[in-house]
């Protein structure tokens, strides 16, 4: 490519565009020659398979040739996809950067991936995560470095270049000298919301990017305001991690931890867009779940807990609560597990064939030798050991039939296994009131037990690190107890990112866990804490603000209508308003009744119209009801409950629970006048989901 064509934006998208229809020819007839190849293979396999050599050498050899060019294929095609996605936004940023010693800049254009015109040629453009594009996110103009695999690269950015590309048109290309300019960044930000977070590329800020391309810290705690950027953030921090050490961690060894399945859905193509393979998800409550099942085979999550708190709970209730999640549980249940070898085995002469143990032998192994394994798993190394004994000195293996025997008198040996009984016993001892004694199908675990038992069992069972995965993200850090850090703690050994938000904490009490992180993790933590919000206008972060004195927040100056706040006598009354404020694209709706006048009229003026809005309410019960209201008037309200898993263009209902993480163009809360710390708390959350509308309602008391 001639030199001059890559000083010049216009004629390198040309140019380079050519190359990607190319390469992407290319590809497909690799594709299809490789799909050849396989259907060959298979076809050789079934013709020839009983003249195959009896050792099965031919056999594996088939196989292994059939492995690696499904390998090649799968590779193929994600090339493809990737290329397919650059062809029509190849680019986005481009730095001129002039290195220590030469005479001329070197010109660097920055896309969603690497583009070379054949694998191992110098490629045209490079992936956002390449160690060369950190001089896009990091530096103005002016002297500039970055870390190369072979050190460090000294030398000055002469220039840097920021493009909209978009169905391979150029929309604009200006030449900028601000970090990533601010108003690139607000007409982003400005846009509408989508139901699906966005991914940030082309605007990423220092302060972020220092996240994303953070490798040495084993534990990342990110506190950061409402709409800093956190998920967002975290995600591409895993595309990074993902790029850089493609050898050891694959998108199969992360797991993010997320609050919701709504909020699983709205961050499920991220990576995909980013090139990457897609990451599994889920809440830690379902985990809990999964995790309880042989000791009771239902529970309640967080939400029941909510709505109860919703309600109002006596204080006594909500303290037995947070006792229960504290780290002074953890000291009882130590305390107990202590007093708990004497109540839970009573052992006695065992003998059965020619196997013989004294109670004394018993109480050596037992108490002694093997005191370190877990209580409920002790008896089964006391019984191996006799067993060894035993096979060793008659040299045979006892039978399955055997060893079951001898199991079943070891077994009689624990007064019992049920850790459900067990912890019963706990409560006692605690002055807390015992769970219902029913048989294990009729059990089913309050929420504030859900994970006080869990962690009783695998301190009486133990629990092996989950060892496959090797990045734990976790969303929403302020909703996680010290309880449950603990058991996150015994469960895995991996590098973290943590992130969340104390001014969100979803409770009248505030939880900051960076007070307890480094107790729980120790010293590999690094906290790092982000100020900046982007998601709402100033006229709504001002308004969140005030709400919960949360002070030292920058807001982006994006301008917007100001807050209301009305106070309406009935639901009714309400829903009325809301639906002449709503103002969305029409697109395929339908109003059903003409329920409002201005409804219709904003309806009809769609040009500048939003594409999201949530009516959030306090209670399930709530939401509900307004939702089977308005479902009768509009075709495009949808209803966000907690087994949900996708969020839908038009108006959700929802309660404020079910909102967090997630964003809208317009939010309506609807809430009684009373007032309380958890009230407030709500209503920062509701107050920050929204990026250019806000509404309160506050019904009248009768
Ligand atoms: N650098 C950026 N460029 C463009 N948009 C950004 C940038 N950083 C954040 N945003 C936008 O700001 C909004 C908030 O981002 P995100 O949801 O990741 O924040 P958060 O800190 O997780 O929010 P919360 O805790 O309130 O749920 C999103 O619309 C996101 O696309």
């Amino acid at each position: 490519m001639k030199a001059d064509v890559k000083k010049d934006g216009k004629l390198f998208l040309a140019e380079v565009s050519d190359k990607l229809r190319d390469r992407l020819a290319k590809l497909a007839e690799t594709l299809l020659a490789g799909q050849q190849e396989i259907e060959n293979m298979h076809a050789y396999y079934w013709e020839n398979y009983t003249e195959m050599d009896q050792y099965g050498y031919e056999d594996f050899d088939n196989q292994q040739a059939l492995l690696h060019q499904i390998n090649a294929n799968n590779e193929s095609q994600l090339l493809y996809q990737r290329f397919q996605k650059m062809a029509d936004a190849p680019f986005f940023g481009r730095v001129d950067f002039l290195y220590d010693g030469d005479e001329e800049a070197e010109i660097f254009y920055i896309g969603i991936g690497n583009f070379a015109e054949r694998t191992g040629a110098i490629p045209l453009i490079y992936d956002w995560r390449a160690p060369v594009s950190g001089l896009f996110y990091d530096y103005d103009k002016g002297p500039a470095s970055y870390e190369a695999p072979g050190g460090t690269m000294e030398g000055a950015i002469e220039a840097k270049w920021q493009y909209k590309i978009q169905g391979g048109k150029m929309i604009y290309g200006f030449e900028s000298d601000v970090k990533i300019d601010d108003d690139i960044l607000k007409k982003e930000l400005g846009q509408n919301g989508d139901v699906q977070l966005k991914n940030i590329v082309r605007t990423i800020q220092k302060e972020q990017n220092d996240i994303i391309r953070n490798t040495k810290d084993k534990i990342l705690v990110i506190q950061g305001a409402a709409g800093s950027g956190k998920t967002s953030v975290a995600l591409h921090r895993i595309a990074y991690l993902l790029y850089h050490d493609r050898e050891h961690l694959k998108s199969s060894n992360i797991l993010v931890l997320s609050p919701s399945g709504v909020f699983s859905d709205y961050i499920s193509h991220i990576l995909p867009e980013l090139g990457e393979e897609n990451i599994r998800e889920m809440s830690f409550d379902l985990f809990a779940y999964q995790e309880l099942k042989g000791i009771v085979p239902d529970c309640e999550d967080r939400y029941h807990q909510i709505e109860r708190q919703m309600e109002g709970m006596s204080k006594e209730a909500q303290a037995r609560y947070e006792l229960k999640q504290s780290q002074a549980y953890i000291g009882t249940v130590e305390g107990f597990l202590a007093g708990l070898e004497e109540d839970l085995v009573e052992l006695k002469e065992f003998e059965w064939r020619q196997m013989k143990k004294t109670e004394e032998e018993l109480i050596e192994l037992f108490y002694f030798k093997f005191q370190e394994i877990p209580l409920l798993e002790r008896m089964y190394a006391v019984m191996d050991y006799v067993v060894d004994e035993f096979e060793t000195l008659y040299d045979r293996d006892l039978s399955e039939e055997e060893l079951a025997a001898v199991r079943e008198k070891f077994d009689q040996m624990y007064v019992t296994r049920d850790v459900y009984r067990i912890y019963n016993w706990f409560l006692e001892e605690n002055g807390w009131e015992q769970l219902p004694d029913v048989p294990y199908e009729s059990r089913m675990l309050s929420y504030e037990d859900v994970f006080p038992v869990l962690y009783l069992k695998y301190r009486l069972s133990g629990k092996a690190k989950h060892k496959q995965i090797k990045h734990l993200v976790i969303d929403e850090m302020q909703d996680y107890s010290y309880l449950q850090y603990a058991i996150l703690e015994t469960l895995f050994s991996c590098r973290m990112t943590i992130l969340g938000d104390r001014a969100q904490t979803m409770d009248g009490k505030i939880q900051d866990v960076l007070t307890f992180l480094p107790k729980i993790f120790g010293k590999e933590i690094r906290t790092i804490i982000m100020n900046k919000s982007y998601r709402n206008t100033i006229e709504i972060a001002r308004y969140a603000e005030q709400i919960t004195n949360v002070t030292g927040l920058e807001f982006l100056e994006r301008h917007g209508k100001a807050v209301e706040e009305k106070t309406v006598s009935g639901i009714v009354g309400a829903l009325r308003d809301i639906e002449g404020h709503l103002h969305l694209r029409k697109d395929g709706v339908q109003i059903k009744e003409a329920f409002s006048e201005i409804a219709v009229d904003r309806l009809e003026h769609t040009e500048d119209a939003f594409e999201t809005a949530a009516i959030l309410l306090r209670t399930e019960a709530e939401a509900r009801m307004v939702y089977e209201y308005l479902k009768e008037q509009r075709e495009d309200i949808h209803y966000i409950d907690r087994d949900s898993s996708h969020f839908e263009k038009g108006v959700t209902v929802t309660t404020f629970y079910l909102a967090k993480g997630l964003e809208f163009d317009q939010v309506f809360v609807l809430r009684e006048q009373t007032e309380s710390a958890f009230e407030r708390q709500a209503d920062y959350i509701c107050a920050t989901r929204a990026l250019h509308e806000l509404y309160l309602y506050y019904l009248e008391e009768k």
